[in-house]
């Protein structure tokens, strides 16, 4: 299927934008495909759903089998992008209350250090089956070492020898710490490829080992993000709507705009905003430059961030997601009394009327001096977060790339590290400078 996502906006005429942007996306789509633009080893999240390993994609499919029947819980651990892909896609697409009965309750550590939050955490899996997800492509970074840390006494205490049958790590083939301590404790592993970055590894055994734990349907996420290849792939502006977002991202930051909001109206799909900003945040937030990236959900928020949005600094631009297909709805009852006033609705669902509060909403912004993008999505399944995952890596690569910045790097991240291995006195830790 081609077009599972449309791209509106109104801000700009196409052909302005195609006068403003179409060369340059052009030399850098070339670059790209010849390997030469800034960062290019990091490039193999392209291909990912086409060349992806079917023997490694059957020891995922077939190790989350074995995790599934052999646990009540499964806990996965890591932080940014060894976290929030697996997140963002199982919240999108899971029930909003209780659990399936057939999936183990699937639970994330090592994204904080809350003392409080893993204490409870001990106690919440304590008489349950466990199994330990830990994933971490560098497999040095603190929040999940230390996360790993506590969870591998849990079970050893708990299992002793078998507890090797309960334990997966999914880290570089060769470097780190927990690849060393993976490889000495005989825990089945998986790789994160070399030229793919933790915020673009989703498809990898990274997202797609806990997202199939979790029952969801890894190969259709895949089918969908190899349909998302084809249509974007294009080094047309005119045609690939994942670049027009990129240029209209940078258009939008030239005016002035340098915050985007991403807004749903879809609660479940609040973490997989996290994941887009970590992905967007990353990659161009970086040497003085970049768009801030923010998100809402309405219309929780319009309660809150509402205001400031409507009527605030006006440096704001918004993207909205909507999915066409809903996945259940409800009726709104008629009542004799009408004592609230809402019969007016009563031949009306709650969807719909969701709808219409997203189309006044966006129309309000607009009004009030909001630039808006307005992507479309046919419906919010396995399918489609695949393919709308795919849509913003290939966006990100090029905003980034227009931005003039490497989208593959992150520099920036290590600042506030040293700072901890100063304070808590790590041996060996000498400071530069
Ligand atoms: O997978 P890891 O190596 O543990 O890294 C987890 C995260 O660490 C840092 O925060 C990096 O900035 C992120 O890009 C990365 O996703």
């Amino acid at each position: 299927m081609v077009n599972a996502i449309t791209f509106n906006q109104t801000h700009i005429a196409k052909e302005e934008l195609e006068k403003q942007f179409g060369e340059k996306v052009q030399h850098i789509h070339k670059q790209m495909v010849e390997g030469t633009s800034i960062g290019a080893e990091f490039l193999g999240w392209k291909q990912l759903p086409n060349e992806i390993d079917q023997e490694e994609l059957n020891q995922v499919l077939a190790t989350a089998e074995k995790l599934r029947k052999s646990a009540d819980v499964v806990v996965v651990i890591g932080v940014g992008g060894s976290y929030l892909g697996a997140k963002a896609v199982q919240d999108a697409l899971s029930p909003y209350f209780g659990k399936n009965e057939d999936n183990p309750e699937v639970i994330f550590a090592g994204q904080n250090l809350s003392g409080t939050y893993m204490k409870q955490l001990l106690q919440h899996i304590e008489g349950k089956e466990v199994a330990v997800i830990v994933i971490s492509k560098s497999g040095t970074t603190t929040e999940p070492a230390i996360a790993f840390r506590i969870l591998l006494e849990y079970m050893e205490n708990r299992y002793g020898a078998a507890m090797k049958d309960r334990v997966v790590a999914i880290t570089d083939k060769s470097k780190g710490a927990l690849r060393e301590l993976a490889n000495r404790s005989g825990f089945t592993t998986f790789v994160v490829p070399d030229d793919v970055g933790g915020r673009f590894s989703v498809l990898t055994p990274v997202g797609l080992l806990p997202i199939a734990v979790a029952g969801i349907d890894i190969l259709q996420l895949l089918e969908g993000a190899k349909d998302a290849v084809q249509e974007y792939n294009s080094s047309e502006l005119s045609t690939n709507s994942a670049y027009q977002y990129a240029a209209l991202r940078n258009h939008l930051l030239n005016e002035g705009y340098n915050i985007e909001i991403l807004a749903s109206f879809t609660p479940n799909f609040a973490t997989f905003h996290e994941w887009w900003k970590q992905l967007f945040g990353e990659s161009e937030g970086k040497d003085g430059k970049g768009i801030y990236p923010a998100s809402v959900a309405y219309p929780t928020d319009l309660h809150s961030l509402g205001q400031y949005v409507q009527d605030g600094r006006r440096e704001i631009f918004e993207t909205f997601v909507q999915f066409k297909e809903t996945t259940a709805d409800c009726a709104i009852p008629t009542t004799e009394d009408n004592l609230d006033g809402l019969n007016y609705l009563s031949d009306k669902t709650m969807n719909e009327i969701n709808d219409v509060t997203l189309q006044a909403t966006m129309e309000a912004h607009q009004d009030g001096g909001v630039p808006l993008i307005h992507l479309t999505v046919g419906k919010k399944d396995a399918y489609h977060i695949g393919y709308i995952i795919y849509f913003f890596e290939m966006a990100c690569a090029m905003s980034a790339y227009l931005l003039g910045v490497n989208p593959f790097d992150q520099p920036g991240v290590e600042e506030y590290k040293k700072n901890i291995f100063r304070m808590l006195e790590k041996p060996g830790f000498v400071e530069e400078n």
